[in-house]
């Protein structure tokens, strides 16, 4: 289902992915090229994900497939406790609270397997975020197969979590180890195997072979099809100089604010017919305006969820907290992947015929 609108998808180029592909270059080149990076500007994505971008990209996840169904649900505040906006709360807030709960028990039990899931659960979501932007908001989509888009998906999703792990594999080290540590400081040495250099060439070359395929399989389809080949080509090789040369943390942490969340929140907002008309008129802020007022109020709920399970591990220390909002993420993570899944199906990602 490519969306409707081409000024639409020319103002989300023009406004979003572009500028994005620009900083993301402009960074790797300043990495590459100048002095180490200090240390808590590692830091600093993830700390403003907590307000921007970020945390908000799923705090309208109880509107979502109400809109994605065609129902004109209003968000803000006074809407939230009123009408079917409330219903679908309702029902939202209990796949959060039972999902995320189960995540939690799974944490306390067993810490460094839940860890590994997180970053499982990661590769499936981002690599089908950026499946969606490549089946939808392009003209018309070179991944014409079920098997190409699965392919699609593994590549980009494997690209933030897998490249770190080649290129800085210390620093990812050190990102498990924190998030194990806020259960259990003993658990992290489950994790010694995946920083092996046999696992770290295994991880590696098998990327790498299947961004191959994936790009390969992709070129040999229409002519029509090849603006979109040639934006997935520029992105993977974007992606993976991005991930080889920026130190992990800064790098995942841009990433997770400025490329997934930034695409999402763009899904969003064509969901909702006024945002939708904005980005068609080529005005992107009022778009993004409507979707912050949307995400306000649960990202303020989210924030103090995130205060309250920070107060059990006291710390003083950037590496310590992100290991604490990296296992917060993965409560909320496990129960947004269910909504994004259905949006999914609701909008035929899946369906070569449809999208
Ligand atoms: C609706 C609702 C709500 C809200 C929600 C929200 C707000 C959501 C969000 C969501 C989200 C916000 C999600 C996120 C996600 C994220 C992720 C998924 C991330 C990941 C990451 C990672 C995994 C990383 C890692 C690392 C690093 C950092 C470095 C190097 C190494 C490594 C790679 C390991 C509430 C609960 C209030 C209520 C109910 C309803
Ligand atoms: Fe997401």
């Amino acid at each position: 289902m490519a969306v409707s609108s081409r000024t639409a998808r020319r103002t989300v180029r023009r406004t979003t992915t572009r500028p994005v592909w620009v900083a993301l270059a402009a960074v790797t080149a300043l990495v590459a090229l100048g002095p180490p990076v200090p240390t808590l500007l590692l830091y600093l994505p993830f700390a403003l994900s907590l307000l921007v971008l970020g945390l908000p990209h799923g705090a309208v996840d109880h509107l979502t497939l109400l809109r994605a169904r065609g129902a004109t649900a209003e968000g803000g505040l006074w809407h939230l406790l009123h009408g079917e906006t409330r219903d679908a709360l309702a029902a939202v807030g209990v796949l959060y609270f039972v999902l995320g709960g189960v995540y939690l028990v799974g944490w306390l039990l067993a810490p460094a397997a839940s860890f590994c899931l997180f970053v499982a659960l990661t590769w499936f979501h981002w690599g089908q975020g950026d499946l969606y932007v490549l089946v939808s908001l392009v003209e018309e989509t070179h991944l014409r197969t079920r098997a190409q888009r699965a392919l699609a998906l593994s590549v980009r999703g494997g690209l933030p979590m897998v490249v770190p792990l080649v290129a800085a594999p210390e620093q990812y080290r050190r990102v498990a180890a924190s998030a194990v540590a806020t259960v259990d400081p003993g658990a992290a040495a489950a994790l010694d195997p995946l920083f092996t250099p046999t696992t770290r060439l295994v991880a590696g070359t098998g990327l790498l072979a299947l961004s191959v395929v994936a790009l390969a399989v992709g070129s040999r389809r229409a002519p029509r099809t090849r603006p979109a080949w040639r934006l997935d080509a520029l992105e993977t090789g974007l992606l993976w100089a991005y991930f080889l040369l920026v130190p992990p943390i800064l790098a995942v942490g841009l990433y997770f604010c400025l490329w997934h969340s930034l695409r999402h929140v763009v899904r969003l907002e064509l969901l909702d017919a006024r945002a939708r008309d904005a980005l068609a008129a080529s005005r992107s802020l009022p778009a993004f305006g409507r979707f912050s007022r949307d995400a306000v109020p649960l990202t303020a709920v989210a924030l103090c969820l995130f205060v309250a399970l920070a107060a059990f591990r006291p710390t003083g220390s950037a590496s310590t907290l992100l290991g604490v909002y990296l296992v917060f993420l993965s409560l909320l993570t496990l129960p947004h992947v269910v909504v994004v899944t259905l949006l999914d199906r609701t909008q035929g990602v899946w369906r070569p015929g449809s999208a």
